[in-house]
């Protein structure tokens, strides 16, 4: 089967001898919304500069439908990228703008002017068209640059950190807009960013990047019920983190007692929402105690601070109409279960 695209053990090293990324290796559908996060400096923006050829490759091969492109100089390659501060020509206005990748491909006026207006007419910019483009807010920037970027009718789109210089309102209604848009027009998206809301809500899978390496490709709930690194179970939700010492298949003995889970390793990840207040106890139930140090409901969630016998503390989150969660008080002992199909064993 053909991908859209296909890394396989992309390396980049620049010539001060940074090695940005290492052994880098994807394979995206057609039609995938794939995001690529990482705290700065992971490699995100390097990774996708070479998928669009701004940026050459020391190792590996870059394929795009199957043909290797790691050679082809950018504008020859079927992708578009459309970068944070937008890039747009100041003193040209909208029309020029969407156009200019038209004009470097050398197209007839007809054919050209044709498609301008389609897009034009698609992102609502009809209005704006004989604006300059500075003379224009930042949502309606950011629309010019994104119809900029679709009109050559990319294979993929390459969007590196492309809502950032929002504000957080606008920024909503773009990353909804920016979904929908996706969803029609089944292209592939490749979406750099470090905010970890926004890679999770508008993406199919996630690529978690941490010192030029993928951590791990996963949809955004695997990388909640199952991180497969510790750098992940950090990185993504809230995550309490228990080391012991591996003790057969599935369990491992930890100074809080004996925790078993999915996978293997020497170290159990609970998620803060896999924690249940059970006064009684189910069979099969993990059971911590410890002491409750604070708590507060949000409407229908309850976010309670729970010291363990090991007096960490950790968050726990319940259902606020959860038996007993409204009469409890700061200072009580309380007892925590957790079924042990939520737990996620990796090694430490
Ligand atoms: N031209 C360059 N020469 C040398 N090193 C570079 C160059 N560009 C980037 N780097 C380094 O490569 C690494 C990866 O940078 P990159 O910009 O890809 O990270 P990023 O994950 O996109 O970060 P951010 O979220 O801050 O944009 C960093 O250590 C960075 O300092």
């Amino acid at each position: 089967m053909l991908h859209d695209l296909e890394l396989i053990q992309v390396g980049k090293t620049y010539p001060d001898g940074t090695v940005a990324v290492s052994d880098f290796d994807l394979k995206v559908e057609k039609g995938e919304f794939v995001a690529f996060l990482g705290p700065s400096g992971c490699g995100k923006s390097t990774t996708l500069r070479m998928i669009a050829g701004f940026e050459d490759i020391t190792n590996g091969e870059i394929l795009i439908k199957g043909q290797n492109v790691s050679a082809m100089p950018p504008e020859q390659r079927p992708t578009s990228m459309i970068f944070q501060n937008y890039a747009l020509f100041p003193h040209m206005t909208v029309r020029q703008n969407v156009a200019f990748g038209l004009d470097l491909k050398k197209m007839p006026t007809w054919e050209k002017d044709d498609k301008v207006d389609r897009i034009l007419d698609m992102f609502d910019l009809n209005d704006f068209a004989d604006r300059r483009a500075d003379k224009l807010s930042g949502g309606q920037r950011q629309r010019i640059a994104l119809a900029r970027g679709l009109v050559v009718e990319p294979e993929i789109l390459l969007l590196d950190e492309p809502l950032g210089a929002l504000d957080a309102n606008l920024r909503r209604i773009i990353q909804n807009e920016l979904k929908l848009l996706q969803r029609e027009l089944g292209i592939t998206f490749i979406f750099v960013t470090h905010a970890q809301s926004e890679a999770l809500g508008l993406s199919d899978r996630v690529v978690v990047m941490s010192n030029g390496v993928v951590e791990q490709v996963s949809p955004p709930k695997e990388l909640y019920r199952r991180p497969v690194s510790r750098f992940v179970a950090d990185f993504i939700g809230s995550n309490t983190m228990i080391a012991g010492r591996s003790v057969g298949a599935g369990q491992i003995d930890t100074p809080l007692g004996l925790l078993s889970g999915q996978g293997a390793g020497d170290l159990a990840v609970i998620p803060a929402e896999a924690f249940r207040i059970t006064p009684a106890g189910t069979p099969g139930e993990i059971r911590l105690d410890g002491t409750l140090t604070g708590k507060s409901l949000v409407g229908s969630v309850g976010h309670l601070r729970v010291r363990l016998a090991d007096n960490r503390e950790i968050s726990v989150e319940t259902h606020a109409a959860t038996p007993g969660a409204q009469a409890l008080t700061p200072g009580q002992p309380i007892t925590l279960g957790v079924d042990p199909a939520a737990v996620t064993l990796i090694q430490s």
